[in-house]
C-alpha cells in the first residue's frame, strides 16, 4: 500500500510479502506439531525412567527443549508478517515545499574513551554527517565526550577548520562517502585539488597523533585566546570521572562560513559534568544530557543518534528518513522513529565471529509488526517521542526543554550558555523525571521497548547500499565481552516490571511482545546450548544412552527439528558463533546479571575497543580465529588476562572431542559383543556436531603457535574442569 493522497505523490510504501508469509506460516505449523510430538516423548520418558541418572538426564533435556521451544515461539513473531518498505525521496521536496520545508536536524554522537575510540575516528563520523545533503542552517552536530578528554576537543577544533574545506569538496564532487578516511581509502583518485585536500587531512592526522601520543595538548598546539580559554578548563583536578561541564561551540552556522562562503552546520562539543559521587548512567546518561543541551540551543524536532564507530555512507540518508517523518499522509502523531540497520565494514569473508549480527540488525527488525526496536545508533527520532506518549506529553521541569519550545537568540548568547551549563550538570536530574529512562545496560533496547509500549510506532529503512557503516569488534574476547554486556542488559529488561512478556504483551499486543521477548531472553540460549554441549557427551563417555534410539520415531523428530531450524537459519546465520555465545557470554552474562541484581557486583558499560592492531586485523582478514588474550585494551595498554569465558569454551570443546572418541570406541566394542548400540547414535551425532563447530578451538589449543593460540593455562584449566566433571559424574 503506497501512502499517497490525492494531492501528494507517495513518499513511502509498505508491502506484505505474501508468498513468504504463507510459506513461513505453513512451516511454523509443521514445526509446531513436531515440537508437540517431542514433548509427548519427553513426558513418556520422564514417567518411566530406567535409572536415577536417566531421570536427571531426562529432566535436563526437557528443560533444554522447553527453552528452545520458547525461543522458537518468540521468533515466529518476526516471520508471520514479513514486509518490504520502499521510500521515494525524489518526491520529498515536492511534498514539503522545497528544502525550506525540511525540519531542523540535531545529530548526537557519543564517544567515551580516546584510547579505545581514537578521536580521528570520531571526527570522521562527525564530518560524514556534517556533509549531509541537508540545508546547513538546519543541521547541528553535537559531540558528547564522556571521557572529558582534551585530546578529543583538540581533534575537533582541528576538524572544524578542516570542515571548511571538506564540506564544499564533498558537495562539488557529489561524493557518496563523506568520511575522509573512507573516501581516501576507496574511490579516491589523484588530481591537484584532491591531493591538496588529502595533504591537509594527513597533516591534521599527524598533529592529532602527536597530541594523542603526548597525552595532553601542549602550549605550542594552541591557536588564539578562545582555544586557550577552552583548554584552561583542564586543570590538575580535572579527571574523566570528576570534572565540570565543558561546552564549546566549534562552529556556529550564524557566523561560520566554509571556503566557498556557504553556511556550515553547528558543531558543539559537550562533556557533561561528572562527579565521583553521582552515577552517570553511561551512554543513556550521555544521551539525556545531549537532549537537554540541544534543546536549549537548537531544539530540532528530528534527532539522529550515532555511535562514534560508524560513518555515513550515503549523504541522502536524512531525506530518506523524512520520507517517513515528514510524510503528511501518515499519522504523524504515531511515528516515533526511523531506524536504519547497523551494517559493518571490515568483516572478513567467512564472518567468523558472526560479527554482523544479521539476524539482530537486519532480519528481525523487518518482521516486527509495529516497526523495529531501537538499535542504539543510526536512528532518526522525532524529539517529541522522547517526552511521553503520542497524546500525553510529559510536563518538564523547565519550559526551555520542552520539545515544543522554540529557542530564541544565538547559540552563543550568554543566556543560552548559562542554561546549557546548568542542564549539563551532574545533579540536574535529581528530583526530575529524567531518571525514568535508566534501568538497563542496553539503553537502546529499553528505550525502544518503552516507546513502543507507549503507543509509538517505528519504521525500518533497509537499503541495498548501507546508509551507515560501522566497525565491529574483530577479536573474540571483544566480541564476547560486548555480548556479555548485552546479555546483562537484556536480562535486566526481561525481568523488570516492563518485561516484554508481561507488560509488553499487554501494551503492544502478542506479536510485538513476543518480538521484544525474543531479544530480551536472548541469553537464555545458554541453557539448552550448555546442556546439549555437555550432557549427552558426559553420558556418552559413560556409555549411557539418554536420547531416543534410531528405530524410535522420535529420532526422526529430533532430526527434523534440528535440520528444520538449521536450514531456516542457514541463510542468515552462522550457527557456530551462536554456540560459542551459548557457553560463554550468555552463561556469564546470566551469572553477572544475577550477582548484579542481588547487589553483589556491579557491571558497568565496558566500551568496545575500536582500535585496530595491524597484526590482528591481518589475521582476522585471513579468517583466523583469535583466542589469544591480547584482545583486552585497558587505558591504551594491552593487558594479558585469562577470561573464564574461554575456559568454558575450552571445556565444551574438549568434552565433545573426548566423548566422540570414547563414544565411537564404546560402539565398536559393544557391537563386537553383539550388543545393540542404537541408543547412542544421536549422542554421537551431537558430539560430532560439537566437534565440527569446535574445530577453530582445537586449532587454537593444539596447533597454533602464534598470538591467536589459546593460552596454555586456559587449555589446562579447561581440561581440569572436564576431568572434574567426568569424575563427579562417574562417582554419581
Ligand atoms: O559511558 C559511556 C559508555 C559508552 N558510550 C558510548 O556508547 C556507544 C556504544 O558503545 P560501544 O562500546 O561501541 O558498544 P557496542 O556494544 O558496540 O554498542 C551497541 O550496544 C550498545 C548497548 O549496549 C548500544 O548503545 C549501541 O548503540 C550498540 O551499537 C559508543 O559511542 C560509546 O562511546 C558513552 O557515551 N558513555
Ligand atoms: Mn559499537
Amino acid at each position: 500500500m503506497a501512502s499517497a493522497t490525492a494531492n501528494y505523490p507517495p513518499l513511502n510504501s509498505r508491502k506484505l510479502l505474501r508468498r513468504r508469509a504463507v510459506l513461513n506460516r505453513l512451516f511454523a505449523l509443521t514445526y509446531a506439531c513436531a515440537i508437540l510430538a517431542l514433548f509427548y516423548h519427553h513426558v513418556k520418558t520422564l514417567l518411566r525412567p530406567a535409572t536415577a541418572a536417566n531421570a536427571v538426564a531426562a529432566l535436563l533435556l526437557l528443560l533444554a527443549d522447553a527453552v528452545l521451544s520458547f525461543m522458537w515461539i518468540t521468533v515466529q513473531s518476526f516471520r508471520l508478517y514479513p514486509t518490504h518498505n520502499e521510500e521515494f525521496p525524489e518526491n520529498l521536496e515536492k511534498v514539503v515545499g522545497g528544502t525550506g520545508g525540511f525540519p531542523a536536524l540535531d545529530v548526537f554522537i557519543c564517544t567515551s574513551d580516546p584510547y579505545k575510540e581514537p578521536p580521528m575516528g570520531v571526527v570522521n563520523t562527525a564530518l560524514s554527517v556534517m556533509a549531509y545533503e541537508y540545508p546547513a542552517e538546519k543541521l547541528s552536530v553535537y559531540i558528547s565526550d564522556d571521557s572529558g578528554s582534551e585530546l578529543t576537543l583538540f581533534t575537533f577544533m582541528e576538524a572544524a577548520r578542516f570542515a571548511g574545506h571538506w564540506l564544499p569538496f564533498c558537495r562539488e564532487r557529489n561524493l557518496m562517502e563523506r568520511s575522509p578516511e573512507a573516501y581516501f581509502a576507496s574511490s579516491y583518485r589523484g588530481g591537484t585539488e584532491i591531493d591538496k585536500i588529502k595533504m591537509m587531512y594527513e597533516n591534521m592526522k599527524v598533529r592529532v597523533k602527536h597530541v594523542v601520543e603526548r597525552g595532553k595538548v601542549g602550549e605550542e598546539c594552541i591557536i588564539g585566546d578562545r582555544e586557550r580559554r577552552a583548554f584552561g578548563k583542564w586543570t590538575d583536578e580535572f579527571t574523566s570521572q570528576n570534572h565540570p561541564a565543558v561546552i564549546e561551540i566549534l562552529l556556529d552556522n550564524s557566523r561560520d562560513r566554509d571556503i566557498t562562503g556557504n553556511a556550515m552546520p553547528n558543531l558543539v562539543y559537550l562533556s557533561r559534568e561528572k562527579s565521583k559521587n553521582v552515577p552517570h548512567h553511561f551512554k543513556a546518561g550521555a544521551l539525556n544530557a545531549l537532549l537537554r543541551v540541544s534543546a536549549v540551543m537548537t531544539n530540532a524536532p528530528i534527532i539522529l543518534t550515532l555511535d562514534c564507530d560508524m560513518c555515513s555512507n550515503d549523504p541522502e540518508t536524512p531525506r530518506r528518513a523524512l520520507c517517513y517523518l515528514a510524510n503528511p499522509s501518515t499519522d504523524q502523531s504515531q511515528l516515533g522513529y526511523v531506524q536504519f540497520p547497523q551494517r559493518f565494514q571490515g568483516i572478513n569473508e567467512g564472518d567468523i565471529y558472526c560479527g554482523d549480527f544479521k539476524r539482530l540488525f537486519q532480519i528481525n527488525p523487518t518482521g516486527m509488526k509495529n516497526g523495529p526496536n531501537y538499535l542504539g545508533t543510526e536512528c532518526f527520532f522525532r524529539r517529541r517521542s522522547l517526552f511521553g506518549a503520542p497524546l500525553a506529553i510529559v510536563p518538564l521541569e523547565i519550559p526551555e526543554l520542552s520539545p515544543e519550545h522554540c529557542p530564541k537568540g544565538l547559540i552563543q548568547s550568554e543566556r543560552t550558555l548559562a542554561w546549557t551549563q546548568k542542564v549539563a550538570g551532574c545533579n540536574y536530574e535529581r528530583n526530575t523525571n529524567w531518571g525514568h529512562k535508566y534501568g538497563s545496560l542496553v539503553e537502546d533496547f529499553y528505550t525502544g521497548l518503552k516507546l513502543q509500549c507507549k503507543g509509538w510506532r517505528s519504521a525500518f529503512c533497509h537499503l541495498e547500499r548501507p546508509a551507515f557503516l560501522g566497525d565491529a569488534p574483530i577479536c573474540l574476547i571483544d566480541v564476547l565481552t560486548q555480548s556479555k554486556r548485552w546479555a546483562i542488559g537484556l536480562l535486566e529488561v526481561a525481568f523488570s516490571k516492563f518485561s516484554p512478556i508481561t507488560f509488553g504483551v499487554q501494551s503492544m499486543g502478542l506479536l510485538m511482545g513476543l518480538s521484544y521477548a525474543h531479544h530480551a531472553f536472548w541469553p537464555m540460549w545458554s541453557v539448552p546450548i550448555t546442556i546439549y554441549a555437555f550432557l549427552p557427551q558426559i553420558a556418552l563417555i559413560n556409555g549411557l544412552s539418554i536420547c531416543p534410539k534410531v528405530s524410535d520415531p522420535c529420532f526422526l523428530i529430533y532430526i527434523f527439528l534440528f535440520l528444520g531450524a538449521y536450514t531456516q537459519d542457514l541463510a542468515d546465520f552462522v550457527l557456530r558463533m551462536c554456540l560459542i555465545r551459548g557457553v560463554t557470554c550468555h552463561v556469564f552474562g546470566t551469572i553477572e546479571y544475577t550477582l548484579k541484581s542481588l547487589g553483589i557486583a556491579v557491571q558497568g558499560f565496558n566500551v568496545t575497543s575500536k582500535v585496530l592492531d595491524d597484526e590482528q586485523s591481518k589475521k582476522y582478514e585471513q579468517g583466523a580465529f583469535e583466542l589469544g588474550a591480547d584482545g583486552f585494551i585497558i587505558n591504551g595498554l594491552k593487558a594479558r588476562a585469562i577470561s573464564p569465558m574461554f575456559v568454558a569454551l575450552g571445556a565444551a570443546a574438549i568434552i565433545n572431542l573426548v566423548s566422540l572418541v570414547q563414544g565411537l570406541i564404546v560402539v565398536v566394542v559393544r557391537r563386537s559383543n553383539g550388543e545393540n548400540v542404537e541408543g547412542l547414535v544421536l549422542q554421537i551425532l551431537l558430539a560430532g556436531f560439537g566437534v565440527v563447530n569446535g574445530w577453530p578451538i582445537y586449532e587454537a589449543m593444539f596447533i597454533k603457535s602464534d598470538k591467536g593460540r589459546m593460552p596454555t593455562k586456559v587449555t589446562l584449566v579447561s581440561a581440569f574442569v572436564v576431568s572434574l566433571l567426568y569424575t563427579a559424574v562417574s562417582l554419581a
